[in-house]
C-alpha cells in the first residue's frame, strides 16, 4: 500500500505538486490521471525516492522513505518515465543485471525472469541486444527489469505511451494480472480512457492539486455525467472542478 500524504514540491516559482495526498491500495489499480503539466511524474519520482519532496509523507507499507528509502525502493518496482536500458545488453542482460543489485539469488533471478518473460510475451526479444529496440520492446524490457525482485508495489508512468493497440491491450492484462496477484498498482495517465478500462480508483491531479479521488462509477455520480472523459474534462476544466 503507498500513502501520500500532503506532498508539495517547486522548481523556482513553478508549483509542481501542491499539497497531494491519496491512497494506492493492495490488490487494485490506482490512476493517477491529469492533463500535461499537472504533476504526475513529480509525484511518482517523490514516491520512487528520486526527487526530494519540499515537505510532506510518502509511506510504502507503512515505511517512511524519507527515513528508510532503500527499504522502500526494495518493495517498489517501477517503470521510470525514461526508460534508460543499457543498449550494450540484452533483455535478459538488463533484467538481470537489475536482479543482481537486488541481491537476488541466482536459481530465484532465473526462475523470476522466464516467467516475466513469458508473462510478457518478450521471447522473441529476449537474447537480443536492446540497441535498435521498438518502443513496445524497451517498455516489455524496462518492467520485465522493474518487477524482477517481485515487488508488492508497481508504480508505471505513462505505460501505454507510444505503444500500439495490440501492445496496449497486452500491457492492460498484465496490469490486471499484477492486481490479481494483490499487488497495489499504481500508474499515471493523462488518457481518460486508458484509466477508464483498468482503474478501481482514480485521482484526478490539475496544477499539481487533487481534485478527485474516486471509484469510476462515484467519478460519474459527482459530476453527473455519463461518459468518464466528459467527467474528466468537467473535473479539470472548470472553476467548480478545480476548487472541488
Ligand atoms: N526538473 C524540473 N525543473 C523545472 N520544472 C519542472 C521540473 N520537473 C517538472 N517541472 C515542471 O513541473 C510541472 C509538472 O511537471 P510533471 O512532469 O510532473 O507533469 P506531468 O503531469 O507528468 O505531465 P506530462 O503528462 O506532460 O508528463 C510542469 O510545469 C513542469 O514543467
Amino acid at each position: 500500500m503507498i500513502e501520500v500524504k500532503d506532498l508539495h514540491k517547486a522548481f523556482g516559482a513553478v508549483r509542481a505538486v501542491n499539497g497531494v495526498s491519496f491512497t494506492a491500495r493492495d490488490g487494485e489499480i490506482t490512476g493517477l490521471l491529469g492533463p500535461n503539466g499537472a504533476g504526475k511524474t513529480t509525484t511518482l519520482r517523490m514516491l520512487y525516492t528520486l526527487m526530494t519532496p519540499d515537505s510532506g509523507q510518502v509511506l510504502v507499507d507503512g515505511v517512511d522513505a524519507a527515513v528508510d528509502p532503500l527499504a522502500v525502493r526494495r518493495q517498489l518496482g517501477v517503470l521510470p518515465d525514461a526508460r534508460g536500458l543499457y543498449k550494450r545488453l540484452t533483455a535478459t542482460e538488463n533484467i538481470d543485471y537489475f536482479g543482481r543489485l537486488h541481491d537476488m539469488e541466482p536459481g530465484l533471478l532465473r526462475q523470476r525472469r522466464e516467467a516475466l518473460i513469458d508473462a510478457l510475451e518478450m521471447r522473441d526479444i529476449a537474447t537480443r541486444r536492446t540497441e535498435g529496440f521498438s518502443q513496445g520492446q524497451r517498455v516489455k524490457t524496462a518492467i520485465a527489469r522493474a518487477l524482477v525482485h517481485d515487488p508488492r508495489n508497481v508504480l508505471l508512468d505513462e505505460p501505454t505511451n507510444g505503444l500500439d493497440v495490440m501492445a496496449t491491450r497486452a500491457m492492460r492484462r498484465f496490469m490486471r494480472q499484477l492486481k490479481d496477484e494483490g499487488r497495489c498498482v499504481l500508474f499515471s495517465s493523462h488518457i481518460m480512457q486508458e484509466v477508464a478500462a483498468l482503474c478501481d480508483r482514480i485521482v484526478v491531479i490539475a496544477h499539481g492539486r487533487v481534485v478527485a479521488d474516486e471509484a469510476p462509477s462515484a467519478l460519474l455520480a459527482q459530476t453527473g455525467e455519463t461518459s468518464l472523459e466528459d467527467a474528466f474534462v468537467k473535473i479539470i476544466g472548470t472553476d467548480e472542478g478545480l476548487a472541488a
